[in-house]
C-alpha cells in the first residue's frame, strides 16, 4: 500500500466511480472493491491508511470488517457510509472505533472533508493516546467512567454531533469540553450556551444573533452563538428547554449549516461542531411533545451518557481527595485527606447534585475549617441533615416532601420572600443544581435564573 492510498469498499459500481473520481480529484490512490471478501484479500497485503466503508456488502455486514481493522490496524481510520436513516448503525460504527461516518447521499464536500481529517497528524496522534486514562478536567477511575473517556476519544476526531445526557452536575459540560479539546477544531472557540438560563423570547437571539431594528431592543447588530461557534464546537446545554418555535430554526439550521440572524435578509454559512447536552430524559421529551422528534434523531447521533456519581464506585473519594488539595491550597490550609467515617459517608450517600455537590460541600469543608484531616464534625451541618449518612437505596432521590420549615415560621412574611426561601431550600437540597430545583419546583430553569439575578446571585446565561 503506498501512503496516499485509500480503500473504498462499496458495491454499488456507480457509487464506486463517484468515490474514487473525487478522491482523485484531490489527490489520493483510491482502490475500490466490492465486498468484503475482496477487501480483506487487499487487506492481506497491508492495510491503508484510511478505509471508506460501506456497511451494507453483498457478503455480510462491514461493521465486522471495522471491528478486524480496529483490532488490527488500529493506525487505519475508517470512514464508515451508511444508508440515510441507519442512524443507530452509525452510531454503533462510532462506538466500535471509526474515525467519522457519512450517511447517503453523500455530500462530495463532507467526503472531501472527513478523508482530509483522517489523514491530519492530529488524528494520528489521538488513535495513539492510550484510551482508559482521565481526560480533561475529569477525576475518577471507575470503569464506567473509562467507557465515558473511551466513548470521548473516539468521537472527538470526527464531526458527529453528540447528545451528552446525565443528571445536573455529573460532569455534561466538562465531557463536551474534552470532546473539543480533542477535536480538529480545537484551536476554534469553544461556546457554551444553556437554553434554560435564558428566557425562551431571547434566546432565538442568543442562539442566531439579530441586526439592529429586528425588534424594539434590538438597538445594535449582536453576533449570536452559532457564529460565535464557527470554526469550533457550540454546545447548547439544557437543549429540551428550548420552545417548539425555535427547535424548528434549530433544525432548519443544523440542515442547512446557515445562520440567519433575526431580521437579516441573507444567512452565513458557518462550520461548527454542535454538542448537547440535558438532564432530563429526552425520550420522554419527544414522547410528551416537548421536544422534536426530527430534532432529537438529528442530535442523538453519538449518544454519551454521564452516570451519576452514586454510581462510580470509588470515584467519589478519589475526586474529593484530589479536589481538597487543590481546594486547600488555594485557601492557605491544610487539609489533604478524608477520614475512614467520612469516606463511608461520601460512599454511601446518593449525591443527588452528583460533582458540582461533592465540590460544594468540599469547598464548605475547607472554608469554615482548618485540617489536616476532614472528619464528620467539619461537614456541613445541611448535609448531614439532608442525608450524609443516609442511604437512598440508589435512586438519587433525596426524601422528598419534607417541611421546609416549620409553617409559623413563615407568619407574617410577604409572599415573595416565602417564595425565596422556599426556591433557595430546594435549590440547596437539589444539591446547588437550578434545572434539578426548577423540576422539583415545576417552574422553567430561567425563572429561576432570573429570579437569582434579581436576588444579586449569580446567574450562568452562558456557563
Ligand atoms: N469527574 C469529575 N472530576 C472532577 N470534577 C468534575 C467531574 N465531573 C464534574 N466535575 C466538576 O463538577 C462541576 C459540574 O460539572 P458540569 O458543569 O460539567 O456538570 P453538568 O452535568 O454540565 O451540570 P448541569 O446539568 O447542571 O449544567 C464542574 O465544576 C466540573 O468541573
Amino acid at each position: 500500500m503506498i501512503a496516499n492510498q485509500i480503500l473504498v469498499v462499496e458495491d454499488t459500481a456507480s457509487l464506486q466511480t463517484l468515490y474514487c473520481a473525487l478522491l482523485e480529484s484531490v489527490g489520493h490512490h483510491p482502490v475500490a472493491v466490492g465486498s468484503l471478501s475482496q477487501a480483506r484479500a487487499v487487506l492481506q497485503n497491508g492495510a491503508p491508511p484510511i478505509v471508506l466503508l460501506d456497511l451494507l456488502l453483498p457478503d455480510g455486514d462491514g461493521l465486522d470488517l471495522l471491528a478486524e481493522l480496529v483490532a488490527q490496524a488500529p493506525a487505519t481510520k475508517v470512514i464508515v457510509i451508511t444508508a440515510n436513516g441507519s442512524v443507530d448503525k452509525a452510531v454503533e460504527a462510532m462506538r466500535i472505533g471509526a474515525f467519522d461516518f457519512l450517511l447517503k447521499p453523500i455530500d462530495p464536500a463532507n467526503l472531501v472533508k472527513a478523508v482530509t481529517n483522517a489523514r491530519s497528524e492530529r488524528h494520528q496522534h489521538l488513535r495513539a493516546t492510550p484510551t482508559a486514562l482521565p481526560l480533561g478536567g475529569f477525576i475518577g477511575s471507575s470503569p464506567v467512567m473509562q467507557q465515558v473517556y473511551s466513548t470521548i476519544r473516539a468521537v472527538a476526531g470526527s464531526m458527529a454531533t453528540v447528545f451528552v445526557t446525565g443528571e445536573s452536575g455529573a460532569g455534561k459540560e466538562i465531557a463536551a469540553e474534552a470532546i473539543h479539546a480533542l477535536s480538529s477544531q480545537s484551536d476554534g472557540p469553544f461556546v457554551p450556551l444553556n437554553c434554560g438560563a435564558i428566557p425562551s423570547g431571547f434566546l432565538e437571539s442568543e442562539v442566531f444573533g439579530h441586526v439592529a431594528g429586528a425588534f424594539p431592543a434590538a438597538i445594535s447588530d449582536k453576533r449570536g452563538a452559532a457564529e460565535d461557534a464557527d470554526g469550533g464546537t457550540l454546545f447548547l446545554d439544557e437543549v429540551c428547554e428550548m420552545d417548539l418555535g425555535l427547535q424548528a430554526r434549530f433544525l432548519r439550521f443544523l440542515q442547512t449549516s446557515t445562520v440567519t440572524p433575526l431580521g437579516a435578509a441573507e444567512g452565513k454559512r458557518i462550520t461548527t461542531r454542535i454538542i448537547c447536552a440535558t438532564s432530563r430524559d429526552p425520550l420522554e421529551e419527544v414522547r410528551a411533545g416537548r421536544l422534536r422528534a426530527d430534532l432529537y434523531y438529528r442530535l442523538h447521533v453519538v449518544p454519551l451518557h454521564l452516570p451519576p456519581l452514586r454510581d462510580r464506585g470509588h470515584d467519589v473519594v478519589e475526586i474529593a481527595e484530589a479536589m481538597l488539595s487543590r481546594f486547600a491550597t488555594r485557601e492557605g490550609r491544610s487539609f489533604r485527606a478524608l477520614d475512614d467515617e467520612v469516606k463511608q459517608l461520601f460512599l454511601n450517600y446518593s449525591w443527588p447534585g452528583n460533582v458540582r455537590q461533592l465540590l460544594n460541600v468540599l469547598w464548605n469543608v475547607v472554608v469554615l475549617n482548618d485540617g489536616p484531616v476532614v472528619t464528620r464534625a467539619t461537614l456541613p451541618p445541611n448535609f448531614l441533615d439532608t442525608g450524609g449518612d443516609m442511604t437512598f437505596g440508589g435512586t438519587g432521590q433525596v426524601a422528598t416532601h419534607q417541611p421546609l420549615a416549620d409553617i409559623e415560621a413563615f407568619a407574617g412574611m410577604t409572599l415573595a420572600e416565602i417564595e425565596r426561601i422556599a426556591i433557595e431550600a430546594t435549590i440547596e437540597r437539589e444539591g446547588g443544581s437550578v434545572p434539578q430545583a426548577a423540576r422539583v419546583l415545576d417552574v422553567s430553569p430561567s425563572t429561576l435564573y432570573r429570579k437569582l439575578e434579581a436576588w444579586g446571585r449569580p446567574a450562568r446565561p452562558r456557563k
